[in-house]
């Protein structure tokens, strides 16, 4: 499944890191969201409980799939492409340093954003200053546009 069949998604946050505060942790996620939806008829509806398309969780180490992560930096997160199960999911290593703005850490904002992208059924890009590049750099989220490489390949999906 190269990409969703249906432009309504669910998403659900079924449990929170300890390194931010729960709205915190809830503004970057919705934030992450809406940098897709902008440019695409792609819509987002939260769940508070039962299987959502998107099931965002922070996890460390081995947590039930076969991609276990590595504690401190390394792989910061990962999410699977578009199909029913755990398509769509995104995992956020634990073991990170998550922030909401500070360049200490990880701005979650970022990292989720880029998951999502892999959750929409985007691959990596080789355009360095993609958001869909395949390692982190830090970027100001109160400043960020969506590159232009990136809506380029999100349209070609679900434009
Ligand atoms: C092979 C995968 C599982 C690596 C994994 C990733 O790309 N997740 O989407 C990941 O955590 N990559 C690191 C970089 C690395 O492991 O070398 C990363 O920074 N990913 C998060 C990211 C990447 C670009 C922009 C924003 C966030
Ligand atoms: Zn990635």
């Amino acid at each position: 499944n190269l990409k969703w069949q249906k432009n309504s998604l669910t998403y659900r946050i079924e449990n929170y890191t300890p390194d931010m505060s729960v709205s915190e942790v809830d503004d970057s996620i919705e934030k992450a969201l809406q940098v897709w939806a902008r440019v695409t008829p792609l819509r987002f509806t939260r769940l508070y409980s039962g299987t959502a398309d998107i099931m965002i969780s922070f996890v460390t180490g081995s947590h039930g799939d076969y991609y276990p992560f590595d504690g401190p930096d390394g792989t910061l997160a990962h999410a699977f492409a578009p199909s029913n199960g755990i398509g769509g999911d995104a995992h956020f290593d634990d073991d990170e340093n998550f922030t909401f703005r500070s360049n200490r850490g990880y701005v979650l904002f970022i990292v989720a954003a880029h998951e999502f992208g892999h959750s929409l059924g985007l691959s990596h890009s080789d355009d360095p200053g993609a958001l869909m590049y395949p390692t982190y750099s830090y970027r100001n989220p109160d400043t960020f546009v969506l590159p232009r490489d990136d809506v380029r390949g999100i349209q070609s999906l679900y434009g």
